[in-house]
């Protein structure tokens, strides 16, 4: 652009810019030589990674880098991963064995008196004597929780359920005198500041007599 102004100027007399000026030097001859086609198309290819005979590589480079830390941590070769096989049905695991409540049916007991001592001795749950368990589940309203308040006829109330405690004191690890506290009440408040963590419910599930019903 300059150039072409220049030489625009210089063939203009009557504008006189240059030769009017005291000492001026006539403006220098500057030929510009305009890139061809194929030299724009040469550079366009260099940029590309084309190769010289015009092959295009498509081919990815390599991730990670070829000189990369991962590469030089790694001492194996990144080969592609197996494809798993499919197991046949002889070969895969069986099917887990179903949870204990799964079979109950309200109001029976589901556990044989042999196996109930067996459960009792592996899990250290608390099971009523044959023939003292409940055949059905009642609403017991609680002026009826309160008579239950005796050692051998001690009935509490935790979150709404009610057990019969009375077997389970001789296991209690704080001892008979504590639980006996919760006779004939509502002891849900006292067992969560005391040991919230324990899980009542799986502890004296054969225990349960019913549910906490309000008096009307
Ligand atoms: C039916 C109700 C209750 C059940 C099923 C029960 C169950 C348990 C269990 C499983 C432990 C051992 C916990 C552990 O080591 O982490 C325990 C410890 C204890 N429980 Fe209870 N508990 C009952 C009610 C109570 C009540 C009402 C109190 C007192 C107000 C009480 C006082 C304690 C104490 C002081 C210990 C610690 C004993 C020790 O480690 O020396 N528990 N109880």
């Amino acid at each position: 652009m300059t150039s072409y102004l220049r030489s625009w100027i210089s063939s203009v007399p009557s504008l006189g810019v240059t030769s009017s000026l005291p000492g001026a030097q006539p403006a220098p001859n500057i030929i510009e030589v305009p890139p061809t086609e194929e030299d724009d198309e040469d550079e366009a290819a260099t940029l590309r990674g084309d190769e010289e005979d015009g092959h295009v590589d498509d081919s990815p480079s390599a991730f990670p880098s070829l000189d990369s830390a991962q590469r030089a941590g790694s001492s194996k070769e990144i080969t592609s991963p197996a494809i798993p096989r499919i197991l046949t049905d002889s070969e895969l695991m069986p099917p887990p064995p179903l949870p204990g409540l799964a079979s109950r049916r309200p109001g029976t007991s589901s556990v044989s008196s042999a196996s109930s001592s067996s459960l009792l001795r592996a899990t250290k749950k608390v099971a009523l004597a044959p023939g003292q368990g409940v055949d059905t589940l009642s609403r017991i309203p609680m002026s009826v929780l309160r008579q239950h308040n005796k050692r051998d006829d001690a009935w509490s109330s935790f979150n709404g359920k009610v057990y019969n405690i009375t077997p389970y004191l001789p296991y209690h690890p704080g001892g008979e005198k504590e639980l006996m506290r919760l006779a004939g009440r509502d002891g849900s408040k006292l067992f969560a500041l005391t040991h919230g963590w324990v899980n009542i419910d799986y502890m004296l599930d054969e225990c349960l007599v019913g549910f906490l019903v309000s008096d009307s």
